[in-house]
């Protein structure tokens, strides 16, 4: 059953299985709004509602007119053979949708301080018996098993052909040796394929409470502010992400789910579990995400090594480049360009000398185009976007392979400075001019022929 509609013709889905339709329509819509039909078409036809609501509301509408008991919302995919709506293919699309221009002054209106929402004020234990929460916490976990099983089965199959099964992956798209949107001028488009994720029963999450009574902040920044939590009977740690102003860009909160949820299983990103709404308001939801490396940033460790709070050798400081690098070439592989890589865009993990890494915020992340920054004015906006490739920066160019290669040349250089080899693929990958760059494989070549000097 339903799909919602978004204004450059993606179309999602979302699985909500995990939880108890009445319930959860209680949560997060107004008793008076889901029981009068009349007044979903109002809302629908005149105020364009956000893509949850329409999918919500039609949700209900079609139970009730079934008359279905069962708690389970099965949502059939969006792009079905039969789906009048083609998808266009990723790889050779000529759309033109502009996407928010990332290099645009932020507005005045979106609140520079730490939101805390409302309902976090509100949440309280007591609404979920000890045997309730760890009721609905097996049921998570297991549902979340039975997604991630369900994505590698599902990645693997899709490597064949370009499916229309219940998970279109882009797989058939993006195969070994074809050719990536390198150095193409394209206009932004979002072309990620309707991967589907979970919309979580608010009530297994458990906001953490800082002694001093307010809620346990990982960190701030332009589109939201990441909040620690915890499943409610296990306590496995959480990193919610809360979007300022999530009702203006409920498809760039979308997109980065179906971005999280495409590169699960390859171990480069924390895990995803699903969207949480927010009750009350279905326009504003956050993403849930495992909270990795204890929110150390790379930007933070970064910091630490040039104070010396902490040291990396030779071998540690070429494995953490090491690593770097072939995350990036997987979250390639998968035909995902960031866009946005920098220092703290980047999580390690320092609890043991492995220095694990995950990619976060895949905000600006697009799937098989690269997307246009918009020039900057900003004074200093040179030194401020430094970490992005300067035909990037000047808005002429849109985002590609080796734009994101000179960004993680940039990261190279600020980790390995001291050795002369780390220096030396540092500068060939901010070469100002894009075709200069290593490519992917390059980059790949030269890091393994490092790493195997060391050992
Ligand atoms: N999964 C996670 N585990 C631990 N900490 C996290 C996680 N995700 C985010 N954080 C913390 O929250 C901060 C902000 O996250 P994120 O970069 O996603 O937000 P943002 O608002 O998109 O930031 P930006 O200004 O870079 O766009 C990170 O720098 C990190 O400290």
């Amino acid at each position: 059953m339903k799909l919602f509609t978004i204004s450059h013709s993606n179309f999602i889905k979302v699985n909500s299985r995990n939880i108890d339709l009445k319930n959860f329509l209680a949560y997060i819509w107004k008793p008076e709004a889901y029981y009068k039909n009349q007044l979903f078409k109002e809302v629908w036809t005149k105020k364009r509602p956000g893509l949850l609501r329409q999918y919500i509301a039609e949700v209900a509408l079609t139970q009730a007119h079934q008359g279905q008991k069962t708690s389970v919302i099965e949502v059939t995919p969006a792009m079905t053979t039969t789906s009048p709506v083609q998808m266009t293919p990723a790889m050779t699309t000529t759309s033109l949708v502009q996407m928010t221009p990332a290099m645009t002054p932020v507005s005045p209106s979106l609140s520079p301080s730490i939101l805390v929402p409302h309902w976090l004020e509100d949440q309280t234990l007591q609404t979920v018996s000890p045997a309730a929460s760890e009721h609905l916490n097996r049921n998570f976990q297991s549902i979340w098993s039975i997604e991630s099983s369900r994505l590698s089965t599902e990645s693997s199959a899709s490597s064949e052909s370009t499916s229309s099964g219940s998970l279109s992956l882009p797989f058939g798209v993006v195969r070994p040796g074809s050719p990536y949107p390198d150095y193409q001028i394209r206009k932004c488009s979002i072309h990620t394929p309707h991967i589907s994720f979970l919309i979580l029963d608010p009530r297994i999450v458990t906001f953490t409470k800082e002694p001093s009574g307010m809620f346990k902040v990982l960190g701030s920044g332009v589109s939201g502010s990441v909040y620690h939590a915890s499943l409610l009977s296990s306590g496995y740690q959480l990193a919610v992400k809360l979007y300022h102003q999530a009702e203006l860009v409920p498809h760039t909160i979308v997109n980065e789910g179906m971005i999280m949820a495409l590169l699960q299983n390859t171990g480069v990103v924390p895990k995803f579990f699903g969207v949480l709404p927010e009750p009350g308001d279905i326009q504003k939801f956050t993403l849930v995400q495992e909270f990795f490396g204890d929110g150390m940033t790379l930007y933070k460790l970064i910091g630490m090594m040039n104070k010396h709070q902490i040291t990396l050798n030779e071998k540690e400081t070429i494995t953490l480049c090491y690593r770097l690098v072939h995350a990036l070439k997987v979250i390639h592989s998968r035909g995902v360009l960031v866009n946005d890589l920098k220092n703290d865009n980047v999580l390690v993990d320092v609890s043991n000398r492995e220095f694990n890494i995950r990619y976060i915020d895949f905000g600006l992340a697009t799937f098989g185009v690269g997307m246009t920054y918009e020039k900057s004015y900003e004074p200093n906006s040179d030194i401020k976007y430094s970490f992005l490739a300067p035909e990037v920066r000047q808005g002429d160019n849109p985002t590609s392979v080796a734009a994101d290669i000179y960004s993680l040349g940039i990261l190279i250089g600020e980790i390995g400075w001291r050795i002369d080899e780390l220096e030396d693929i540092g500068e060939r990958c901010t070469d100002q001019v894009a075709l200069a760059r290593p490519s992917m494989d390059e980059l790949v070549m030269m890091m393994d022929g490092l790493i195997n000097l060391i050992n």
